[in-house]
């Protein structure tokens, strides 16, 4: 056994070859690849996210789990990707693996910062180890995965309006290389980073960052060119100067960085002024273990922290604690006893603890927007739609056909729900439910509806009203049975809207139905489920813009010479 500890630094590379090869624990894991381009961050996520839905345990498949595997298998705009996924993902439902353990402990939801796991500095290191020996990890790609997601969570709490310029501190270590990508995520993310990067080190690695921040035109800083309050240039200051491999005292330069950060903070005190601290995994300064043993060290107002919070986070008291580094395999997560946040959806970070009490009347999203014109929409509101709906799809949106459906019965009263639209042509807008449900009693009284779609990544909704009509009972039937056997038998199982005595009665009614049609035979469609098809009279694609001025462009229907036309007209914002 060669002792990879003493190499890591400088020899990594030979380390890792010798370690893999002596390390017995872990086996060679399989690599499962994927190509799909919708967003970067979304590309580079993709595998470990795969990885992670590979190991989820059949129950899943009834939960959340089961719409997000099913959203990216219609969302992939690359059928091989869909057909790697659905090939795994049968082999998995099919293989008798005793996976349940893991993803049990693995998928538990841990927010409270006292049941979380902490790291001392022997076991950082040793994770690190593993990681880039036996388990096949290399620095740069775990180093590229760490600064996404510490981009990903400032650009989660910092919006890039208020906190547009960022100064990226660089240490010498991989910490100051996390800085280095984070400055280059964040440059894409729209934000204006620049770097101080006092000690620099010659490994092809960190050239290759450099370079990549020049050919953005990203401006390198030295010490000398930094104001003493840091405050006055910067939104946001990244400390990325030491992790967990600090010991001892800050040598210069990094000394007299660590203290400006440390007086940025009594003079935002006097100021007023908004700048803030996100350290990288450790507050640069602080002892690994005690923490911010002399009480005069930096106070960041967020802290990354990578693969698992080390001890010193305990004593973190800033707003925004959060976790990055998503590419924890089971063997780490199993021989460290790791009690981690589970990562929400596809997201690279995940906040640990509560988020902090916001003032609700001061939410506001500054949009910011191409121009929307009457010279770019189509004449044709449908082939609009379509259009914006091939935008929301490219953009990776979860669920762009989710929709609000609002209806009033006889009584007045309106009611709206989220529905899914199944389909759309010139007939008009498709969703399929319970004609027993609130919205099918309103619109037996009341044809009128109105369905709203909102994408918010791209700033955009459309709203469309008009009179409804239930689609035909072929096309119901039709639509029923291309739908999932326990979507089938949910639909027989619920009497929608009407008072049940609790959860379990719906899951036995379930269970009793699925024993009941397990024998493969065609599930009958109840006469009490079916489609709704929604005839447009008008529609609006709004697009938000900055300062409150959004495009809204509206379509009515009118008669030229004889003939049904769509009259386009704006509407104030
Ligand atoms: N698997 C993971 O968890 C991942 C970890 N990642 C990241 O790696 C970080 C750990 O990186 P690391 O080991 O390179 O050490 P790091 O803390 O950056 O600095 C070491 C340098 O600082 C120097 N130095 C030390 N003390 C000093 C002092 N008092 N004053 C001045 N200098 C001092 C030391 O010099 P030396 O003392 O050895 O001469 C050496 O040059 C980790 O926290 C995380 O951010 C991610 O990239 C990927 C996934
Ligand atoms: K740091």
């Amino acid at each position: 056994m060669i002792k990879v500890g003493k190499l890591m630094n400088k020899e990594r590379g030979h380390a890792t070859v010798a370690f893999a090869r002596s390390w017995k624990k872990f086996p060679p894991l399989k690599h499962v690849a994927i190509v799909w381009q919708t967003k970067a961050m979304i590309l580079t996520y993709s595998s470990s996210f795969i990885t992670h839905l590979l190991a989820l345990p059949p129950a899943s498949t009834s939960t959340s789990t089961g719409a997000v595997s099913s959203s990216l298998l219609h969302r992939s705009p690359q059928g091989s990707f869909g057909s790697i996924l659905r090939y795994k993902l049968r082999s998995y439902c099919s293989a008798p693996v005793n996976r349940g353990e893991f993803m049990a402990s693995n998928i538990k939801v841990v927010q409270n910062p006292d049941s979380i796991s902490y790291l001392n500095q022997r076991e950082a290191a040793e994770v690190d180890e593993i990681l880039m020996g036996p388990l096949g990890f290399s620095v740069d790609q775990l180093m590229e995965l760490a600064g996404l997601s510490v981009a990903t969570a400032i650009a989660e709490v910092y919006n890039v309006k208020d906190y547009n310029r960022v100064l990226a501190i660089c240490g010498p270590g991989n910490n100051g290389g996390d800085g280095l990508v984070v400055a280059r995520h964040l440059y894409h993310f729209g934000y204006k980073p620049f770097v101080c990067y006092p000690k620099r080190t010659a490994k092809p690695l960190y050239t290759g960052l450099v370079t990549q921040l020049e050919s953005l035109g990203i401006p390198f800083l030295s010490v000398d060119d930094l104001p003493m309050n840091l405050s006055e240039d910067f939104n946001i200051l990244v400390d990325a100067m030491f992790g967990f491999s600090f010991h001892g005292t800050p040598r210069p330069p990094f000394d007299d960085l660590i203290k400006r950060l440390v007086n940025l903070q009594s003079c935002n005190e006097v100021n007023k002024k908004p700048s803030v601290i996100a350290s990288i995994d450790i507050p640069s300064g602080w002892h690994v273990e005690q923490g911010d043993t002399s009480g005069d060290g930096i106070k960041p107002d967020m802290l990354v922290s990578l693969t698992a919070p080390k001890q010193c986070a305990k004593s973190f008291s800033g707003s925004h604690h959060f976790l990055g580094g998503r590419f924890v395999p089971r063997s780490i997560v199993d021989k460290f006893k790791l009690e981690l946040p589970s990562y929400p959806g596809s997201s690279m970070c995940v906040r640990i603890g509560k988020a902090p009490q916001v003032d609700i009347s001061s939410m506001r999203e500054n949009y910011i927007s191409p121009e929307f014109n009457e010279d770019e929409v189509d004449p044709d509101p449908f082939i609009q739609f379509q259009k914006w709906f091939d935008d929301a799809m490219a953009a990776g949106l979860k669920e762009p056909n989710a929709m609000a459906l609002s209806t009033a019965g006889k009584d007045g009263k309106p009611s709206s729900r989220m529905v899914l639209l199944k389909g759309f042509d010139k007939d008009g807008f498709i969703w399929y439910t319970n004609y027993g449900s609130r919205k099918a009693k309103d619109l037996s009284e009341n044809c009128y509806a109105s369905v709203l779609f909102y994408w918010d990544g791209l700033n955009r909704q459309v709203r469309i009203e008009g009179c409804v009509a239930k689609v035909s009972e072929e096309e119901s039937q039709h639509y029923f049975h291309s739908r999932p056997t326990g979507s089938q038998i949910g639909a027989i199982a619920s009497k929608q809207s009407t008072v049940i005595p609790g959860r379990d009665f719906i899951h036995q009614q379930y269970k009793d139905l699925e024993a009941k049609f397990c024998d493969g035979a065609s599930i009958p469609k109840p006469n009490y489920w079916g489609g709704y098809r929604l005839k447009p009279e008008f529609f609006e694609f709004w697009q938000g813009q900055t300062s409150r001025l959004h495009d809204r462009l509206c379509y009515f229907p009118e008669q030229a010479n004889g003939t049904n036309i769509w009259k386009i007209k704006r509407l104030a914002p």
